[in-house]
């Protein structure tokens, strides 16, 4: 994938992985090497100049609507309640606005049931100036599930989070994955986060990016957050941190 024409930049090349369906994968890896660029290849926001990229067994050719995203910055709008921005991808996919608009009620129960899945119980009404960043992250989880996606793709979600509530999400994301058939691909740069969370750890090089290595998570679920101090959870981070310091060397 090169942005802007043949002179271009070359962002990533070779990039190949796979996921399992109802897997929870990591993707680590040193700044710039085109993790959102892989996001957004999956997603279909992008198409490749060379390679294929397939989501469900289909090869994605444009946006692809069984996927829901979250990203670093929540950006919900701020004129409308958190509540009707759960709604709102609802209302841009043509074939959920039909089905809104047809059965609202049950659109609101389930987003009022996700709310209260991430901690959020009540917070509907509120507007989303009125919640706190970690609150807004939840909100925007609520959102990126609202239309039940079979992948679900973050890129970053919590970075701008305090470290406890980072944790607090880690965990709700846990026991959403654990609790549902959705596969989860996430972007981070925080290297517990990922060996927490993922059942699979693959490891970018520096641009352009392709996988240098992919690790099992041997520590098995469900997963509590003592299990950060565990000696083999700090090898296993010790080890990636390693992989991407030679990657950015190599670089
Ligand atoms: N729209 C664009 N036009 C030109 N170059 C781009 C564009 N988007 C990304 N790039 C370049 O492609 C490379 C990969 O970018 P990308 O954002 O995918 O990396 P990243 O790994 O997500 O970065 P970071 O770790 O800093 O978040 C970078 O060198 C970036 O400058």
């Amino acid at each position: 994938m090169r942005y802007g024409g043949a002179g271009g930049t070359l962002a990533v090349s070779g990039l190949d992985m796979k996921v399992e369906r109802g897997a929870f994968a990591a993707v680590v890896g040193p700044s710039g090497c085109g993790k959102s660029t892989l996001m957004k290849l999956v997603t279909g926001l992008h198409i490749p100049q060379a390679g294929n990229v397939s989501v469900a067994g289909r090869q994605v050719t444009e946006p692809v609507s069984i996927v829901g995203m979250a990203f670093q910055n929540p950006t919900m709008l701020p004129w409308r309640t958190t509540l009707d921005n759960i709604l709102l991808p609802l209302e841009i996919v043509e074939k959920h606005r039909h089905r809104l608009r047809k059965h609202k009620k049950d659109y609101v129960a389930k987003a009022e049931a996700l709310l209260e899945t991430v901690g959020l119980k009540g917070f509907g009404d509120k507007y989303p100036w009125q919640l706190s960043g970690g609150m807004q992250q939840r909100a925007n989880l609520c959102r990126a599930l609202i239309h039940e996606p079979e992948l679900l793709m973050l890129d970053e979600p919590f970075g701008a989070l305090d470290a406890f509530t980072r944790e607090e999400l880690w965990c709700v994301i846990r026991d959403l994955h654990a609790a549902s058939d959705v596969t989860i691909i996430l972007v981070t740069h925080d290297l517990r986060e990922a060996v927490f969370l993922a059942d699979q750890i693959f490891v970018m090089s520096a641009r352009p990016g392709r996988i240098l290595a992919e690790h099992h998570v041997p520590f098995a679920r469900p997963r509590e957050l003592s299990v950060m101090y565990e000696p083999a959870f700090n090898e296993m981070v010790q080890g990636l941190r390693s992989e991407i310091a030679e990657a950015r060397v190599a670089a």
